[in-house]
């Protein structure tokens, strides 16, 4: 039997809240999204640090066993609700990076809650099935109600893992697969090769790459951490393959201010990518990019960029692999962020992962494999986190998809406001950008991006770092124009103070 459910409420004041200057950034827009009843009305700060005293201890306890330089602060996640989280202090924050962008209805969503107090949820949570092998009966009905609902057009099937760097080593394996059995004209496997491959030799073990642009940022198991270039601390000391690096375009902005410049930059970045792809001593099999290049520091390039080298791949027999890992599930205002690029001819893979919970990827048939076992692990995903993307897929598509009308209300609005911001205070920001809420801008040096950060965090805000000098936004679905207001408050309020 399961437990009554904790009422998960705001926490009582207890020192003065923030003392925030009046906003001034025009009228807050009106959004179609229902309120989260319950949900904090502001942050509120109760210690002189964060971590404060009991984080800190806990964090030194566990930095015994674990690294933990890396950590913000401990969550409370049972006091936690909607945009603000709870730290083991009883700070109250307003999170607007939302676990590196992985928490699409924020806290404790009441959809969500209940979707996991069912029968069904329980059983999922005590028996993990390996997929591949013993799948739960509801397994295949459920992935064709969410998972293929949203799969890209003429992409009809779906591989599930456990995560983004998984579901992208997965995919670049399918695509060297799909390119050596073209090769091979769909014949069997000869003797030499599966002979040779057990000795990590050709012909059973081909060259064969994958191109990856610079900054990207695909993961760090082996295989993906290849194709990560956005920073060398993630590189140090690990084997890679000798796979090839093109160059993304470095846009200047505002962008109506640079059209040429832009264009002739995004041009030289096509032509080296496709000399790259002819002239590589070890074949291209695939190319994978992110539609908004994210942790590398939130790159953008123009849809006709995408679809220039779309063209670049099919014309090469590249296959075109597609990141969503973070950009994908609604925050940039579209479902996948590469629907804004008008393809004719769509990708040939899709990974996903993050605020879709479940990981994985979708792709072509003709990418499917020809034997059983080739790309295959025990689990192969979760079944309980594809119930969690059936939530989120629900409250995605509830009143005519107000969710995703709330991202790009809100996110024009907090785009055009820290536009504002950026020519009032120059020296602290610039090069404003982005889609949906998924927005970032520049500091001008890491020391001041790093200051903003930790002084809006003692302010009351989660906030997220990316790149070398990039602040980024990767609010949930459930940020609506009123937190986007407050934070604008919270952070005015914070970048005036500053030196
Ligand atoms: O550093 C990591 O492994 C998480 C990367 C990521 O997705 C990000 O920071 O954008
Ligand atoms: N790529 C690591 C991001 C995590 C963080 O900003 O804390």
């Amino acid at each position: 039997m399961l437990q009554k459910q904790k009422t998960t409420k705001k926490i009582v004041s207890q020192q003065l809240p923030l003392i925030l200057g009046k906003r001034a950034f025009g009228n807050i827009p009106k959004t179609p999204l229902k309120p989260l009843e319950g949900e904090f009305e502001k942050p509120e700060i109760i210690t002189s640090t964060i971590p404060g005293p009991i984080g800190k201890r806990l964090i030194e306890d566990l930095g015994r066993i674990q690294e933990i330089r890396t950590i913000h602060f401990l969550v409370d996640f049972d006091r936690s609700f909607g945009n603000y989280v709870v730290d083991s202090d009883g700070n109250v924050l307003l999170d607007v990076f939302c676990h590196i962008s992985s928490l699409p209805l924020g806290y404790n969503h009441p959809s969500m809650i209940k979707a996991l107090r069912t029968r069904d949820a329980v059983q999922l949570a005590a028996h993990r099935p390996a997929l591949g092998s013993l799948p739960n009966v509801s397994w295949g009905p459920k992935l064709h109600e969410t998972l293929m609902k949203v799969a890209p057009e003429g992409l009809t099937r779906v591989f599930t893992c456990a995560n983004g760097s998984e579901a992208n080593e997965n995919a670049y394996k399918t695509a060297c697969m799909w390119y050596v059995n073209q090769r091979r004209g769909n014949k069997p496997f000869t003797d030499e090769e599966i002979q040779s491959c057990m000795l990590n030799k050709p012909p059973g073990t081909p060259s064969l790459s994958i191109l990856s642009f610079e900054k990207a940022f695909h993961g760090r198991t082996l295989g993906a951490l290849s194709t990560t270039r956005s920073k060398p601390i993630h590189k140090l000391d690990v084997p890679a393959f000798d796979w090839p690096v093109a160059p993304f375009p470095q846009l200047k902005y505002p962008l109506d201010q640079f059209v040429k410049e832009n264009a002739e930059e995004e041009a030289r970045c096509l032509s080296r990518t496709e000399e790259i792809i002819k002239s590589n001593k070890i074949p291209v099999a695939g190319m994978i990019i992110e539609p908004i290049q994210a942790e590398g520091g939130d790159r953008h390039a123009s849809p006709d960029f995408f679809r220039k080298l779309r063209k670049i791949a099919r014309d090469n027999g590249v296959a075109f692999i597609v990141d969503e890992v973070q950009t994908g599930v609604a925050a940039t205002g579209n479902f996948w962020a590469f629907q804004k690029w008008g393809l004719d001819d769509q990708p040939d893979i899709v990974t996903f992962s993050k605020k879709s919970q479940i990981a994985g990827f979708f792709h072509r048939e003709e990418y499917k494999m020809t034997a059983p076992y080739r790309n295959y692990n025990t689990w192969m995903g979760d079944p309980l986190r594809l119930l969690q993307f059936e939530v989120i897929l629900n409250e995605i598509n509830k009143d005519d998809q107000a969710m995703l009308r709330n991202v790009n209300i809100t996110g024009n609005y907090l785009q055009d406001s820290l536009k504002e911001l950026a020519k009032k205070y120059p020296h602290l920001m610039k090069d404003v950008r982005g889609d949906g809420t998924f927005i970032a801008f520049d500091s001008p040096t890491v020391e001041t991006r790093n200051s903003i950060v930790n002084a809006i965090k003692l302010n009351g805000v989660e906030l997220g770092a990316c790149g070398d000098q990039s602040i980024r936004f990767r609010p949930s679905l459930v940020f609506a124009p009123k937190h986007a207001s407050q934070f604008l408050d919270i952070f005015e309020s914070t970048i005036s103070k500053l030196k």
